[in-house]
């Protein structure tokens, strides 16, 4: 069997209820691929989406975004869909930036926000 892209999906905490909307909505599309996530979006994202195959990787501040960041680094992973959150301190905000950093390095997709990940989808979805 031929092995599966990967999308990496992750919100912030303000965001959560966002993107476990958004994976209901593409629950479809996104049971095509593998799915990656951060501890706790992971728990919201098999919670809304029960079919799909979510493998967990630690909470963000504790080391879940620099654990994503390295399968990119290993192509492991095909998109990046994170919804970050704009208005709120993070004590790992420089995790955050080498996530974000590595996906531009290894060029992969990668959205920040709904609008942008909605046109990803629809991309995947041709
Ligand atoms: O903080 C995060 C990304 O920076 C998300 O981590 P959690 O999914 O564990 O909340």
């Amino acid at each position: 069997m031929a092995k599966r892209e990967t999308i990496a999906l992750i919100a912030h905490d303000q965001k959560k209820d966002d993107l476990a909307d958004f994976a209901r909505t593409h629950e479809a599309v996104l049971s095509q691929f593998d799915i990656v996530a951060t501890g706790t979006t992971g728990g919201r994202i098999i919670e809304a989406c029960p079919s799909l195959s979510v493998r967990r990787m630690k909470s963000g501040p504790l080391g879940g975004d620099q654990q994503i960041g390295a399968m990119i680094a290993e192509g492991e992973v095909s998109m990046l869909i994170f919804f970050t959150d704009p208005l709120t301190p993070m004590p790992h905000d420089v995790d955050v930036k080498a996530l974000t950093r590595l996906a531009t390095v290894y060029d992969i997709p990668m959205a920040l926000n709904r609008a942008t990940a909605e046109i990803l989808i629809g991309a995947c979805d041709r």
